[in-house]
């Protein structure tokens, strides 16, 4: 690293590995039914049995969702491309001219896909990884996903290369700092409440990574300390909300947590996103200021879902004025994190 004094111990080439989601190739419904097939056949997305998760993918929702996602993401798409996939590239290419070592990109699903991204830096002499899933908070859909199909595809075609995975980092003061700053640069002067909307999961997911058997999904992720914290996706939402408007002086009563994007009949982490923009108009927010902080880069799921559609739903049970805060995306602020925690865990190879 360019600002790092310490000497690697050894020879081995080092190189980053930035990874998000994944969006389709295109906006075509045969594209859109690819990308989704391969998502929702994740076992760690959609956690039934092979059999019924087929049943349920292949049969059910690959027949109506491609061509309503299709028309969704075209809303969103632009001239270079996927929003998530062309801002993670620009994030890349920022981090890229901050750092010595090699930067690449790879996506959960679809292209470019993780296996490539490592292709690219082996391609470039790199054998020690530094791999960022790019999600504050932990989810077994998220960060677990990303390092089992990292593992895998190591394993498989890279068994050379040794990989450090950076931790969801919801708690740390350089992130909760970064988001407290980018936040009040976007707020607009007046506001009746500020809406904090994370991506949602089912509430099943959250037991089955418990591994402690403590969280009750109920007052315990608000408290302070929990033994189940460090896998509870609703605990790091809640303390990110609750570090972030620490730092911005704002009360408790002006804030609302919120959970968007759910998907089939499970009980999804309520209140949900939807159904609260119905009805807080009609119990005065007139004006409301809404972000997203599980997502780091602007997406379908922040740039339709919410600002179109959420704003919609905000309109129709009464309010007046929507403001939505766009994602960290690639402000300098956010490369600058980024950088750090990338160089935090470039620094544990040197010490091994
Ligand atoms: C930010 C964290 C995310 C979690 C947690 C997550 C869980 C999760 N998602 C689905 C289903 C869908 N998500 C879709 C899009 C989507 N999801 C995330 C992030 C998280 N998902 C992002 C960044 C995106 C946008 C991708 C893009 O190309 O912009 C979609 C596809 C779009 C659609 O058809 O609506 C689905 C489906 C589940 C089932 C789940 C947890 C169980
Ligand atoms: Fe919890
Ligand atoms: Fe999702």
């Amino acid at each position: 690293m360019k600002t790092n004094n310490q000497q690697p111990t050894t020879n081995n080439q080092k190189g980053i590995l930035l990874v998000n989601l994944g969006s389709p190739r295109s906006t075509s419904v045969p594209d859109v039914k690819e990308y989704l097939d391969e998502f929702l056949m994740d076992e760690r997305v959609i956690d039934y049995r092979w059999f019924f998760r087929a049943l349920l993918v292949k049969g059910i929702i690959l027949n109506t969702r491609p061509a309503k996602s299709a028309e969704a993401y075209k809303t969103v798409w632009t001239d270079e491309g996927s929003p998530l996939i062309v801002i993670t590239q620009k994030l890349q290419k920022k981090l890229q001219k901050l750092v010595d070592v090699p930067v690449e990109i790879g996506m959960r699903y679809a292209q470019p896909s993780i296996e490539a991204g490592i292709q690219k830096l082996v391609n470039q002499g790199v054998t020690e990884i530094v791999l960022f899933p790019l999600y504050p908070q932990y989810a077994m859909s998220t960060t677990e996903t990303v390092i089992e199909k990292a593992e895998e595809v190591r394993k498989k075609s890279f068994p050379q290369v040794r990989i450090n995975y950076i931790q969801p980092f919801y708690n740390r003061d350089i992130y909760i700092d970064c988001l407290a700053e980018s936040i009040k640069e976007k707020l607009p002067e007046n506001f009746d409440a500020l809406q904090f909307s994370y991506h949602g999961v089912p509430e099943r997911h959250i037991y089955k990574t418990d591994p402690t058997n403590t969280c009750n999904l109920n007052d315990c992720c608000s408290r302070e300390s929990n033994p189940s914290h460090q896998f509870c996706y609703r605990h790091q939402c809640f303390d990110v909300t609750n570090s972030v408007i620490k730092k911005l002086g704002l009360p408790k009563e002006k804030v609302m947590v919120t959970f968007q994007s759910r998907l089939g009949k499970d009980k999804w982490m309520e209140p949900y996103t939807d159904e609260t923009l119905e009805t807080v108009g009609k119990i005065g927010v007139k004006n409301l200021a809404i972000v997203c902080p599980a997502f780091v880069a602007d997406c379908l799921e922040t740039l339709e879902e919410i600002s179109v559609e959420g704003k919609h739903q905000f309109e129709h049970g009464g309010g007046e004025n929507f403001h939505y805060i766009p994602c960290l995306n690639d402000e300098d602020r956010w490369v600058d994190v980024v950088k750090k925690l990338c160089e935090e865990k470039l620094n544990d190879f040197y010490r091994v």
